[in-house]
């Protein structure tokens, strides 16, 4: 009947609104994926798809984005595309997960603190800050700032806190992507008025936070503090966090803090749960005490201090080094039937304590097999207790290792045992009781704390070794690292940028066979490309004719043959 028709009718009218609902919704939801894919896609063409993660930037936008848009992803695409669905549920068990993000904003807050990046360069992707306009790759979306801004907060760092604030805050006033009503416009604004306030800029905290109470006009926290600020710039005094004393007023100069140009050294006058410095290094308490005890606590804020100095910029010397420098030399030496063929290139590059540079030691061919035999073996780098003398895994050795034996069945052209020959042409050491290589590959803002790679008087490390400790430690760097990742020895003064298939080398025990205290050193984290290194470490024992013990500490005629190119080639 004309009824019955009638009705179906206005079903369709409905069905057809609807129809026309979920299609703009999809064709939204569609949008939004195409222009992520977008995005992404040309954020890595742009840099070219190697040399993209050569920045740790770009690192944590790889990182972030698994846990933020990848996951959600997954679920949205699962029940549509069969080859997506498989894919995904076949890399899963590789995603980065939270873990990694909060390991991935440390390492770029590590950077931060000791290369001195500004917040704003960080924030558009440009970690080498190069001239206004040209970054590394893309910037970090609000979401991820609001990341770095918790971070600060909770390890109560409010200048850092306040500068990612302004970032964020900036972002969310350009692009105007998040409105005020949205819990993230909420979360950012709400953290970034506090580190105001705590870092002592009160006038700003007192603007963001009257700019919150416009959307959030009954909000009873935010009321409440705009009450307390402005009493405070009433009484013109305020109390700022533990880095200040409570009475110190409030003055326009403190006000005028330029918030971009961030990261400020505050000193630290409260006595901090982690190492001043050193907030990648989670010890436990007992290890803190036990440090205390063995060498001070005044010493590990120093020694960190130097660390980060030495990291940032080649030394400033003393009238003593610069004389010690102007006679160091550079020669070819030619000492094996080997080395005459090719002479081995060496720099002496620090007199004390002294530190040997042989270039091209390896060439492009061989470090790449030596990093393709490495790859496989890779597992977290470990270190020695010194207590238990076991080894162990620690936060301030952020690399993963390998050990390379001479017969490895893939090393079918025998590099291993190639490079080992040069190393003995290069040390003169005996290799009889050498460790086998150690590879290392170095992380996001990779990174060695200052250490000693031999036992020091009380340690048990190597004690039961047949070898008996390291005497001496030869350095290799295979890679290419664009910036930062220079050894550097706190104690000596040196810096040592790292050259691609070059070697370092010095002695860790002085001719009488005791600790030299002055080869304390550390590898600096990577700012830009990527870092390996290989160790080869020469032990004590078996050395007699290489290089006998001497109790009287000056250099011998071996020692000397090396530090002043002795090397005639009649
Ligand atoms: O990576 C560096 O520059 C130093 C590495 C180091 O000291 C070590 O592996 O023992
Ligand atoms: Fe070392």
């Amino acid at each position: 009947s004309y009824e019955n028709v009638k009705n179906i009718n206005h079903i369709e009218n409905h069905l057809v609104d609807l129809l026309g609902d979920y299609i703009k919704e999809e064709k939204e939801r569609l949008d939004t994926l195409e222009r992520f894919q977008l995005y992404v896609k040309h954020s890595k063409d742009y840099t070219g798809p190697d040399t993209y993660i050569s920045y740790p930037t770009n690192q944590f936008n790889v990182i972030h984005r698994f846990v933020a848009d990848w996951n959600n992803l997954q679920d949205w695409t699962n029940s549509r595309n069969e080859e997506i669905s498989s894919a995904f549920s076949s890399y899963s068990h590789s995603f980065p997960d939270e873990n990694d993000v909060k390991g991935a904003i440390k390492a770029i807050h590590r950077l931060q603190d000791i290369y001195k990046i500004r917040a704003s360069h960080l924030a558009r992707g440009d970690p080498l800050s190069s001239d206004e306009g040209s970054a590394q790759g893309q910037p970090f979306n609000v979401k991820a700032l609001l990341l770095f801004i918790k971070d600060a907060y909770e390890s109560e760092d409010w200048q850092k806190c306040a500068a990612w604030g302004q970032q964020a805050f900036h972002q969310l006033q350009t692009f105007r992507e998040h409105h005020p009503s949205s819990s993230l416009w909420f979360d950012i604004a709400d953290h970034f008025s506090f580190c105001l306030y705590k870092s002592g800029q009160i006038k700003h905290a007192v603007d963001i936070t009257a700019e919150i109470l416009e959307h959030y006009p009954e909000h009873e926290r935010i009321v409440g503090n705009m009450e307390y600020f402005n009493e405070m710039v009433t009484k013109g005094e305020v109390e700022i966090g533990e880095s200040r004393n409570k009475r110190d007023t409030i003055s326009d100069e403190i006000d005028n803090i330029d918030l971009v140009n961030d990261v400020k050294e505050v000193e630290i006058t409260f006595v901090p749960k982690l190492y001043p410095g050193a907030d990648q290094t989670i010890l436990t308490e007992e290890q803190i005490d036990e440090d205390i005890q063995d060498k001070g606590y005044k010493n590990w804020g120093e020694r960190m201090k130097r660390y980060k100095k030495l990291c940032k910029e080649y030394p400033t010397l003393t009238p003593k080094i610069k004389q010690q420098i102007d006679r160091l030399v550079c020669y070819y030496k030619q000492n094996t039937p080997r080395s005459y063929l090719k002479p081995l290139k060496v720099e002496v590059a620090w007199p004390s304590p002294r530190v040997l540079i042989f270039y091209d030691i390896i060439n492009d061919e061989e470090a790449n097999i030596l990093m393709d035999l490495a790859h496989p073996r890779l597992n977290r780098a470990t270190v020695h207790n010194k207590h238990t003398g076991k080894l162990e895994s620690a936060d301030y050795r952020v690399s993963k290792t390998a050990w390379l034996d001479e017969d490895l069945a893939e090393d079918t052209m025998g590099i291993v045992r190639r490079v080992n020959r040069r190393m003995e042409d290069a040390t003169e050491l005996s290799h009889e009781y050498a460790e086998l290589q150690q590879v290392n590959n170095y992380g996001m803002a990779g990174q060695y704390e200052p250490h000693y790679d031999m036992a020091t008087r009380d340690e048990k490390a190597f004690s039961d070794h047949e070898g008996g400790n390291r005497v001496a430690t030869l350095l290799f760097y295979m890679g290419k690292t664009e910036a930062g990742g220079a050894t550097v020895f706190i104690d000596g003064g040196a810096r040592i940028a790292p050259v691609q298939n070059a070697a370092v080398f010095w002695y860790n025990l002085l001719p009488n066979g005791e600790p030299d205290l002055l080869t304390r050193h550390a590898g600096c984290p990577v700012l830009a490309g990527t870092k390996w290194v290989m160790n080869k470490w020469f032990h004590v024992n078996d050395q007699m004719f290489t290089r006998p013990c001497d109790l009287k500490q000056e250099k011998r005629e071996k020692d000397a043959k090396l530090y002043e190119g002795r090397y005639t080639t009649n």
